[in-house]
């Protein structure tokens, strides 16, 4: 079977209204308007463009793509405590290798507040919070995903960094997307499974500029524009949120 035989058909494009009131996007003051594909709404931001499917992948589908993403033999992924899982880069996971990144600051390595791992054309090497990354090459369910994007993105992106957020104690602080080899403006498009979390956005000279998108199980959400110089992102924590997150950010490595 394609993974992708079923892309939501049904009313979604009645749900998207939901999220626009008066022309603008939730409570924000930055206007928002259904995309030509009925999936999407495109949100307007100084210096930015959002493009965000609350549902892009059905829920039936969602499932089984964070099922293989996690997939582990022997190990049942959504009951398992992964917080207490030392050697991470050891498991027979099916079809993602996770592994635990760390970071050093000032003389000691601090593990990152999730789990990751890189896929992509093996001659992009990547360098992230420090650390450069050799790309795993591709399988079957990423260029899936990666060709699922095509529609909205127009584009075949050459990359795709995976985080796993092993529960709402997980998070990413604010940072942009602004690496030297993503190029000026990169378009880059996150998709999402599991749990829902906070996705937010601040103004790098004002912080008290804000907006907050709702990631949720089967979204996409696209950045575009010069928004990467001038907004961060993060995913706060969530305490009370126990289920995992997959996010996938798909990008084009210039090198
Ligand atoms: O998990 C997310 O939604 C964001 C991930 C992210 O910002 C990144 O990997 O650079
Ligand atoms: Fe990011």
């Amino acid at each position: 079977m394609d993974l992708f035989d079923s892309l939501p058909t049904d009313d979604s494009a009645s749900a998207l209204t939901n999220f626009i009131i008066d022309g603008k996007f939730m409570q924000s003051d930055y206007p928002a308007h259904i995309h030509d594909d009925g999936k999407g709404i495109v949100i307007d931001i100084p210096d930015g463009r959002l493009y965000y499917a609350p549902r892009y992948f059905d829920s039936t589908l969602s499932d089984s793509i964070i099922d293989s993403l996690l997939a582990c033999d022997g190990i049942d992924h959504s009951t398992h405590d992964w917080h207490q899982q030392s050697d991470i880069g050891a498991l027979p996971f099916k079809n993602i290798q996770w592994q635990q990144d760390s970071v050093s600051m000032f003389g000691k390595t601090h593990d990152l507040p999730r789990l990751s791992a890189w896929y992509g054309d093996n001659d992009k090497p990547y360098t992230y919070s420090g650390i450069t990354l050799q790309p795993k090459p591709w399988n079957d369910i990423l260029l899936e995903l990666r060709a699922a994007l095509v529609p909205i993105c127009k584009r075949q992106f050459n990359s795709v960094l995976l985080n796993w957020y092993r529960s709402g104690n997980d998070h990413i602080s604010w940072h942009t997307d602004a690496e030297p080899e993503l190029g000026t403006n990169p378009l880059i498009a996150s998709v999402n499974f599991g749990a829902s979390r906070r996705f937010l956005l601040r103004r790098r000279e004002d912080h008290t500029i804000k907006l907050e998108i709702p990631l949720q199980h089967g979204s996409i959400l696209v950045m575009a524009g010069a928004l990467q110089h001038h907004w961060q992102h993060s995913v706060p924590k969530q305490k009370k949120v126990k289920e995992g997150r997959v996010n996938l950010t798909f990008r084009t490595i210039h090198t």
